[in-house]
């Protein structure tokens, strides 16, 4: 498969204006998280190849690298060693503007917020959502689906004292599920995902679901199937493909098994979220409290349709992004974080200790408690900065002609903010391949936070349920922690904490585990 992919400066080169710090043409090949930067006409491997930059900047890309094991290649530090933070990449013939490091991307989506809240493309799901829904969204239709969501959210709880009770109750029907497996071994994922996804479900329909319930379990699956599908090689190849020679991307999709397997994740997702709003719909009393967003949205749509421009898509397909995104982010990020704590015991003992010190072993741990965990807090911010579990972002486009850094950049330009790359600045966090939890914390032991930590970007469009996903973090981890040692059935030394896929996601790998009852 001849990758065409090309490395260049900001979008000026581009357009014919030469870039100062580049070369003519650049003679060399790398990978940035999952794009292959080489040559034209040069097919390189996807992993391992040489990157020839100058020798100053080679030896400030060895020098970030440190000594650690990481869960990503970080190409993306070997291009901007060579040309800077801002940087031009040929995905087939569609040009993206790559921001690396933190203050580029600060700059960008903070300093130039309005210019930089466009949504980019996702090529694997451009056909299901057409700009349709929160996440993919554009313009006035996009503003309307923020406010709404956040709004309605808000008033069903999220971020307030009765979501985190919430919370605290479907921890505990974990800890009851986790007992029920009496410390045999187990790959823990689907019983996380379901924990946290039921998280989600009460807010969007109202009720939990059992974990034995086949159909919740299948939804389940399709949230996690759909993050891994996107990632792979093959999501990675639409993407090259997705610009002007956007019919072989068609070609690519539709003869191909990961596409017929995104595809039924995606419809098994859907059909969940229809059937949900159809008994909704039969069951609405519109003058009677809302219980639900589905019910918010089904009141407010006859209302507010017209005017914002908004209609059932954006509704069902907004309702399914957050399904998505609710049930398959955190649990990744919870199933990491027992990885590292198999394979660093010793954190495993501290995190433990500092639980019974402060806590003792029978209140449950409330949000309130996380000022007197620093450490847990730390560890659990250096699991999000370690995995980058979206090292490339979600891309962005220009709502308007931009000029950055001196680069002139059009309208409707797409632009990825690697996230990897700012939560692996050197610039804010020394040796940054290294996992390390006292890096957030101070020489008293106390939280020390870090401006770079940006798992959940930053701006316009940062996540919109970073809240939620904190609180979830905190609160399932502690409860967990508190009622279970974990036990790996391999030594430390045998666990790779290499992504099982690297590519939109960081999807962590595969293990087993024994909950053993503390
Ligand atoms: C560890 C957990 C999570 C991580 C690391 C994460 C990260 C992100 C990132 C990087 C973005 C893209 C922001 C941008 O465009 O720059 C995003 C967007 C978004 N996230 Fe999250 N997220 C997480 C959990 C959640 C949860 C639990 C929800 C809600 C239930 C959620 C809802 C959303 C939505 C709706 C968007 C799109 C926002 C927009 O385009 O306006 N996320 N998330």
């Amino acid at each position: 498969m001849a990758c065409r992919c090309q490395a260049g400066p900001p979008w000026e080169e581009v357009a014919g204006v030469q870039s100062p710090s580049a070369p003519a043409r650049p003679g060399w090949g790398a990978s940035v998280g999952c794009l292959e930067v080489t040559e034209p006409w040069d097919l390189r491997p996807w992993k391992g190849t040489r990157v020839q930059t100058p020798a100053g900047a080679q030896e400030k890309t060895e020098a970030r690298r440190g000594t650690g094991t990481c869960p990503e290649s970080h190409g993306e530090l070997q291009l901007s060693a060579r040309y800077g933070p801002v940087f031009t990449v040929y995905l087939g013939s569609r040009p993206v503007v790559i921001l690396s490091g933190y203050e580029a991307v600060k700059e960008a989506l903070v300093d130039q917020a309005e210019a930089f809240s466009g949504r980019g493309k996702v090529a694997t799901l451009e056909k299901t959502f057409n700009q349709h829904g929160i996440f993919f969204a554009n313009g006035d239709r996009w503003k309307y689906l923020r406010k709404f969501t956040t709004l309605s959210l808000r008033n069903l709880g999220m971020g307030k004292k009765e979501g985190e009770e919430q919370i605290q109750e479907e921890a505990h029907c974990l800890v009851e599920a986790l007992q029920n497996t009496q410390g045999s071994l187990l790959d823990p994922s689907l019983l996380l995902s379901q924990a946290v996804s039921n998280v989600t479900c009460i807010l969007l329909f109202g009720s939990r679901f059992d974990y034995e319930d086949e159909k919740f379990r299948a939804v389940v699956l399709a949230a996690a199937g759909t993050l891994k599908e996107i990632s792979t090689s093959w999501g990675q190849l639409c993407e090259m493909f997705s610009g002007p020679l956007y019919y072989l991307s068609d070609i690519l999709r539709y003869l191909s098994a990961p596409h017929s397997r995104l595809t039924d994740h995606l419809s098994t997702l859907a059909t969940f979220v229809s059937g949900q709003i159809q008994q909704h719909q039969e069951k609405l009393e519109p003058q009677a409290p809302v219980r639900d967003f589905v019910d918010d949205f089904l009141v407010k749509m006859g209302q507010e349709e017209k005017a914002s421009g908004s209609g059932h898509t954006d509704f069902l397909l907004t309702t399914v992004n957050l399904l998505f995104a609710g049930t398959a982010t955190v649990s990744a990020t919870l199933k990491y974080a027992f990885l590292l704590l198999l394979k660093y015991p010793e954190v495993q003992d501290r995190i433990q200790e500092e639980l019974s010190r402060e806590l003792g072993r029978e209140r449950a741990p409330s949000l309130e408690d996380r000022g007197r965990l620093p450490y847990t807090d730390a560890f659990l911010h250096e699991v999000q900065r370690f995995l980058a579990l979206l090292p490339m972002g979600v891309p962005r486009a220009l709502t308007k002609p931009t000029s950055f850094r001196g680069y002139d950049l059009p309208q409707g330009i797409e632009v990825f903010p690697l996230l990897g790359s700012v939560l692996h600045d050197p610039e804010f966090f020394e040796r940054p391949e290294e996992f390390d939890p006292s890096r957030f914390l101070d020489a008293d032991g106390r939280f020390k936070k870090n401006e770079a930590f940006l798992p959940f970007s930053l701006g316009k469009r940062i996540c919109l349920g970073e809240g939620l996903a904190r609180t979830e973090l905190f609160l399932f981890f502690t409860t967990i922690l508190q009622n279970f040692s974990l036990e790996s059935p391999s030594p430390p030394g045998a666990l790779s904490l290499r992504p099982a896929i690297s590519g939109f996601a960081n999807i962590p790998p595969t293990f087993q585990l024994r909950f053993r009852p503390r």
